[in-house]
């Protein structure tokens, strides 16, 4: 007769083990403090793909011998060599910037509780304040003038998605605003079919969803008959309404982890067109920080050349000349000058290198109008692969 196994004995087993994981994780965590202490000390950039790459190798092939699969070692690991980068970058970035080392931090963002925006709020200055004053508004003109006005530190902005693009009105508010860029974010997206009542999706006759995950989300939509959707002005909106109504006909888009601070539990996930969605988030301040030289940094410039033929290829030249990546461009039409755009150029440089600094010198030459909109650390941290004949 086989063993009689007390679910509950193991349970604390596994808890007491759960608890030293996240010991060691602290543990690691504060050694790769003094790794970035040391890389200050020496000159030497944060990343070290070699150095990870071995680390990799090496844990893929101890854990074949205690029978974790490569993919499980290699994920977990990943996640911890970000955390490791981010959190040596926030250190840098405060040595940098010794005035905005504060522990309590007020930042607006779009929406209420639970909303992209928060989230993402809530994730960027996890690693960076002791504390958040959250100021939600109903709208991205109203962030911009918290900020501006003083009311808050802060501002957290969408201004890009994987499935629908840019987010035109962000940009459009960015030409008239003072403010600087000065860090980035980007949240996985994760949108679900949100209720407050046990429900099922064929009784579903109303959803409440901000523009956004709507059109992120089409292809689900489309498939559902008999529903009308209700356009709210953000996604903490959509929640809080719904989760008022108590109604089983009611649902919303949203996310799981922001829906849970509703009472709203998933009745679909990943409903949205791409799998892999997120948005990229900026973060504007009305003082721009310095990047760190060992840090990757991104420069966003702004730019207007009339209507010269040409102007922007010469523009772009400038950069491919100085050997800088330009790893986005977006134009947006100039009130009240029809058939004039404004370009929105994101570098991958710092502007305090000599490279970019030449390449503006050079550019303003060819343009009408010229502004530096922020000069920030990358927060992707692209994950190291092992090559597959070492797995
Ligand atoms: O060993 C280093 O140089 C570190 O910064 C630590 C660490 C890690 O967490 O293991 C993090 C970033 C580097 O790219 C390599 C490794």
């Amino acid at each position: 007769m086989s063993e009689i196994l007390d679910l509950n004995e193991i349970r604390q087993q596994i808890t007491v083990l759960d608890q030293e994981l996240l010991t060691l994780f602290a543990k690691r965590r504060a050694l790769t403090l003094n790794v970035a202490k040391s890389k200050v000390q020496q000159i030497r950039p944060i990343r070290d793909q070699q150095r990870e790459q071995e680390l990799l190798v090496r844990l893929i092939k101890h854990g074949k011998t205690l029978g974790l699969d490569a993919h499980y070692v290699t994920s977990v690991f990943q996640t911890i060599i970000e955390d490791s980068v981010l959190n040596q970058q926030a250190y840098l970035q405060s040595l940098a910037n010794p005035n905005i080392q504060v522990p309590t931090v007020s930042v607006a963002f779009l929406g209420n509780k639970g909303s992209y925006s928060y989230l993402a709020s809530h994730r960027y200055f996890s690693r960076r304040a002791e504390k958040i004053i959250e100021s939600g508004c109903q709208n991205f003109a109203d962030i911009l003038q918290q900020v501006e006005s003083g009311q808050v530190d802060y501002g957290m902005l969408p201004i890009e998605n994987t499935s629908s693009g840019s987010i035109n009105e962000v940009y459009d508010l960015l030409q008239h605003t003072n403010l600087s860029i000065v860090g980035e974010i980007t949240q996985p997206i994760e949108h679900c079919l949100l209720t407050a009542v046990n429900t099922s999706l064929d009784k579903i006759r109303t959803i409440y969803a901000h523009g956004q995950p709507f059109a992120q989300c089409s292809n689900f939509l489309d498939k559902q008959k008999n529903i009308r959707i209700e356009y709210c002005d953000s996604t903490a909106d959509a929640m809080a309404q719904a989760s008022e109504l108590q109604d089983e006909t009611i649902a919303v888009i949203g996310s799981e982890e922001g829906g849970q601070l509703y009472q709203l539990h998933a009745l679909e996930k990943s409903i949205a067109n791409q799998r892999e969605n997120h948005s990229r988030f900026i973060l504007v301040a009305r003082k721009s920080v310095e990047v760190a030289e060992q840090i990757p940094a991104k420069t966003a410039l702004i730019l207007a050349t009339g209507q010269k033929a040409g102007a922007l290829v010469e523009c772009l030249l400038v950069l491919k000349e100085k050997g800088i990546n330009m790893c986005k461009l977006e134009s947006r039409p100039i009130q009240g000058r029809p058939w004039e755009e404004m370009f929105y150029i994101d570098v991958e440089a710092n502007l305090k290198s000599f490279a970019l600094q030449e390449a503006i010198n050079t550019i303003t030459q060819h343009t009408n109008f010229i502004k530096v909109l922020g000069c920030y650390p990358i927060e992707h941290i692209s994950p190291t692969n092992v090559p597959s004949d070492e797995i």
